[in-house]
């Protein structure tokens, strides 16, 4: 049994001792961590397990945690990994804080306005961080990203659940991810909401409009959208944006404790659950996506294994045994 160092405190709502750092996703624009359940003896950490959640958070404060090419990049990386794992079943995504230099909070303020070109966001130009920015320069005549969308995507049709844990400022982008995570918290303190994009001169159309106006109604939506206007978390959890508000300090241990609560429920059910509830607004997308769920169970049936059999021993398949449920 491996035991892991705590990893470095990296907001201060964050608790070491609940996670341990994935290898190969070194702290950047994002961070990545799998959660353990360790067993201290004092200070010392006696045994480790390694627990079906993970926790994703943006870690640009400083600008409220808005996402370049790049943060997107990292995100995606890190939910496909995570999916790929088939050891998670749930996802906490959050924002890192507070910023250092005025103690703001943010879940995610969206694209980050200070390298969106005229096709859409660039590599290189943000100025915020040199290194990363040297090592995409040679990138700049690439197309213009709005590939938060294929994240969108990824989150929409992985069997895994997401947690958002509105810890701050979720607006633009940020406040559409909000929308795509099946579950939310949000902290009574310092989560605000606020859908900007129509003051920038953007429209997130897609799940970012109409998935909220399936969760708040459509009044709602085009008043969110139109307005611009600020909300708490208070207003957030009646109008159904979030789950729960809690008191910001609690707001990662409810997460875990959601996530927890999950690992009691059998993943499989999960997973059609969320496939289910996704149906009807993904479309002919959404079909596919809980076809395939239903084609894996099919492949795990005696059934399905007899055609492949007879496949590769070059016989007639044998149906005999298998009744028509008709
Ligand atoms: C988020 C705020 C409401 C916070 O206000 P507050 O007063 O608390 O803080 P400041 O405004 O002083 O911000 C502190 C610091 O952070 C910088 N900053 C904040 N947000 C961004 C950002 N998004 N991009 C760049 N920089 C940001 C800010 O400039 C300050 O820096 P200093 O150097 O001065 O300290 C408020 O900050 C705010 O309204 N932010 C802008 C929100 C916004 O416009 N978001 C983008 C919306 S569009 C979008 O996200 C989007 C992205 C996509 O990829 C799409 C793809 C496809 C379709 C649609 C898309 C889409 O809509």
């Amino acid at each position: 049994m491996a035991i892991t160092p705590l990893p470095p405190k990296v907001s201060e709502i964050f608790d070491p001792r609940r996670w341990r750092t994935v290898d190969g996703f070194p702290d950047a624009d994002i961070t990545y961590h799998r959660g353990v359940e360790r067993v201290f003896d004092g200070e010392e950490v006696v045994s480790e397990r390694d627990l079906p959640v993970v926790r994703i958070a943006f870690n640009r404060a400083h600008v409220r945690n808005a996402f370049r090419p790049e943060t997107v990049d990292q995100l995606y990386r890190a939910i496909d990994h995570a999916r790929l794992s088939g050891e998670i079943g749930a996802v906490i995504l959050t924002g890192n804080g507070p910023s250092t230099k005025d103690g703001g909070w943010a879940f995610c303020s969206g694209g980050d306005q200070r390298i969106r070109g005229r096709d859409g966001y660039k590599y290189d130009g943000g100025g915020d961080d040199a290194a990363a920015n040297a090592a995409t320069r040679a990138e700049t005549s690439r197309a213009g990203r709005l590939h938060i969308l294929e994240v969108q995507r990824l989150m929409r049709t992985s069997g895994m659940i997401f947690i958002g844990a509105i810890c701050g400022w979720a607006t633009g982008g940020g406040h559409s991810l909000n929308v795509l995570c099946d579950l939310s918290l949000a902290s009574i303190e310092h989560a605000r909401f606020m859908q900007v994009d129509a003051n920038v001169g953007s429209f997130d159309g897609g799940y970012g409009a109409a998935l909220l106006a399936r969760q708040v109604g459509d009044k709602r939506a085009r008043e969110i959208f139109f307005l611009a206007r600020e909300y708490s978390a208070a207003d957030a959890q009646r109008w159904g944006v979030v789950n729960e508000a809690v008191p910001h300090a609690e707001l990662e241990a409810k997460a875990l404790e959601y996530a927890a609560i999950m690992s009691t429920k059998s993943p499989q059910a999960l997973r059609m659950l969320k496939f289910a509830f996704n149906l009807a607004d993904d479309g002919l997308a959404g079909q596919q996506v809980f076809a395939g769920e239903a084609t894996r169970l099919a492949y795990m049936t005696a059934e399905a294994q007899e055609g492949r059999d007879a496949f590769l021993e070059r016989r007639s398949p044998d149906w005999s045994s298998f009744p028509f449920y008709a």
